[in-house]
């Protein structure tokens, strides 16, 4: 490493120490009182999210495997949460698209720093019917459906402009034709095998508490050491 190099990797290290963690007022989280089931639980600390001011709290981070076993991980949006199932959408030829194909297992990702608060989602993954995800694409934004539109997403790029094109041809057609579908848009249930709830602690007592599928329809909740 030179001289600059050493500098930049010292400064770096210096402002990531400086940086805090679990330094806002916390809320309690008392998993006694928590529901029998975990949407009912994941909907009352969105909502408190929310309330919170944490910034976009409906992005989550999701998880899925390659073929060669590698993770890869991604932010996309929460399309609804329902009764154990967690919808987000994609395109079906995109990475994750070909990787939940081939392996239909993943997990989500939520963090909402306002409160200290994260939850971890495990499931299966399905498809929803096309007409399903249609619907749900046509409820959104015209963005989201020009979005939808350009399509391609994850194949490789050759230029920017090549991009503004696609884009700009997209946003005319999503103005003029607002039910035009885009067929490689998918809408994904991940039916959850797992949730865990973790609340953040200024003094590292964290509260984790993990809900488990049981056979049949209920859960089974435990605490877990933190
Ligand atoms: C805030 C935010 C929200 C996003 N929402 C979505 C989404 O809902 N669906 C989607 O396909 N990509 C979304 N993306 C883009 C993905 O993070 C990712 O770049 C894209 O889906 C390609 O991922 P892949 O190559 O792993 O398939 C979002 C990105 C950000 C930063």
């Amino acid at each position: 490493m030179n001289e600059a190099d050493t500098g930049s990797a010292a400064a770096f290290q210096s402002l990531l120490r400086s940086q805090r963690v679990w330094d806002v007022e916390l809320p309690a989280f008392d998993p006694a009182a928590a529901p029998e089931e975990p949407t009912a639980l994941f909907h009352a600390w969105f909502a408190d999210a929310a309330a919170a001011g944490q910034s976009e709290p409906h992005t989550m981070q999701l998880a899925t495997v390659d073929e060669d076993g590698l993770p890869d991980v991604r932010t996309l949006m929460l399309h609804g949460a329902a009764a154990g199932v967690w919808e987000f959408a994609s395109h079906a030829g995109s990475a994750k698209g070909r990787q939940l194909a081939a392996r239909p297992k993943a997990a989500l990702h939520f963090y909402w720093a306002a409160q200290g608060r994260q939850v971890r989602v495990r499931g299966t993954v399905t498809t929803a019917p096309p007409a399903a995800a249609s619907a749900d694409l046509h409820a959104r934004s015209t963005g989201a459906l020009a979005s939808a539109l350009v399509g391609r997403q994850s194949e490789l790029l050759n230029s920017l402009d090549e991009l503004a094109d696609a884009s700009t041809a997209a946003w005319e057609r999503a103005q003029r034709e607002p039910d035009a579908e885009a067929p490689s848009w998918t809408l994904y249930e991940l039916a959850a095998e797992e949730v865990e709830f973790f609340q953040g602690d200024a003094r590292r007592r964290h509260v984790r508490l993990r809900y488990r599928r049981e056979r049949g329809d209920g859960w089974v909740r435990g605490l877990l050491w933190p």
